[in-house]
């Protein structure tokens, strides 16, 4: 199947994780009823997104020791038997007393795929309207990451990694055809930037991309911008939704990346002599 479907499960997420996890599995389920393929989950979808919360919410991820997140995550995939991109939960390293935020992907038999550990933390200061510093209390992955599907490599990336254009470049120099993001951006800088970014990682890699966040909240700390949209290789919305609680579904035609790719041929034009510190791995023309 040249046209997967992928559904992004814009979640309501509260306080009480298990009420999280048991909304998160029916949604997974209603997406797969309605035929996607493919299903992605928001970052922090297990508790609400706040530095103050990721020690509470923590869990060890380790799948030959499943944590109770990791259990609900594994078991959604193998009942709704679709490629999950398991948003992302904060995860403790037992061993260092580390925190991260981390997303784990699971395949159709219910065994994990990947773990990405956001890799580029979000720390902004926007004067009078939003402070935030993942770093007080996280540390980053040292690592970029992608899984393989029946229809190519997807690369992935947690939010705020949405704004270095260099992983989903390398990413597609490796032969990804598209980048999923859970994330959550703000009532800030999602108007501003979020749409934005999720065209220019696809125009410039000719690539899909997609960005799944919570619903919002009014009555959190931290409000959500919503609107998980999915972009298509030419960096067309290809759907998108706004802040309420919602499942975008799109079929990906994966053809796109080819034609698109043949009609604008950047991939074979690049001037690497021009800039030799831009590495060229992967791409078509070594
Ligand atoms: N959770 C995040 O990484 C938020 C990123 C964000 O809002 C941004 O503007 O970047």
């Amino acid at each position: 199947m040249s046209k997967p479907k992928l559904a992004l499960v814009q979640l309501a997420v509260g306080a009480k994780k298990a009420v999280n996890l048991a909304n998160a599995r029916s949604k997974v389920l209603e997406a797969s009823k309605a035929g996607a393929n493919m299903v992605v989950l928001p970052e922090c979808f297990n508790s609400p997104y706040g530095t103050q919360y990721f020690a509470q919410y923590a869990e060890e991820v380790d799948s030959k020791r499943p944590s109770e997140s990791l259990k609900a995550l594994s078991a959604m995939a193998q009942e709704s038997k679709v490629y999950l991109v398991g948003g992302s939960i904060p995860e403790l390293e037992p061993d260092t007393g580390n925190l991260f935020n981390t997303c784990t992907v699971w395949g159709p038999d219910g065994l994990l795929l990947a773990k990405h550990r956001k890799v580029h933390l979000f720390d902004i200061d926007f004067p009078g309207k939003i402070v935030f510093k993942e770093s007080e209390v996280l540390k980053p992955g040292n690592a970029l990451t992608e899984f393989a599907t029946p229809w190519g490599k997807f690369g992935l990336g947690i939010c705020y990694d949405m704004r270095f254009p260099e992983m989903a470049m390398v990413a597609a120099r490796r032969g990804c055809v598209g980048m999923i993001y859970p994330g959550a951006f703000n009532t800030t800088t999602g108007p501003l930037h979020w749409e934005l970014l999720l065209r220019a990682r696809a125009m410039d890699n000719q690539i899909f991309t997609a960005a799944c966040s919570p619903a919002r909240d009014l009555n959190a700390t931290y409000q959500a911008w919503g609107h998980s949209t999915i972009v298509d290789p030419y960096a067309r919305v290809l759907a998108t939704t706004n802040e309420a609680e919602n499942i975008v579904y799109s079929d990906l035609d994966m053809d796109l990346v080819d034609e698109v790719r043949r009609s604008v041929p950047i991939n074979t034009q690049r001037r690497f002599d021009l800039y030799p510190d831009v590495a060229a791995t992967g791409h078509t023309d070594e």
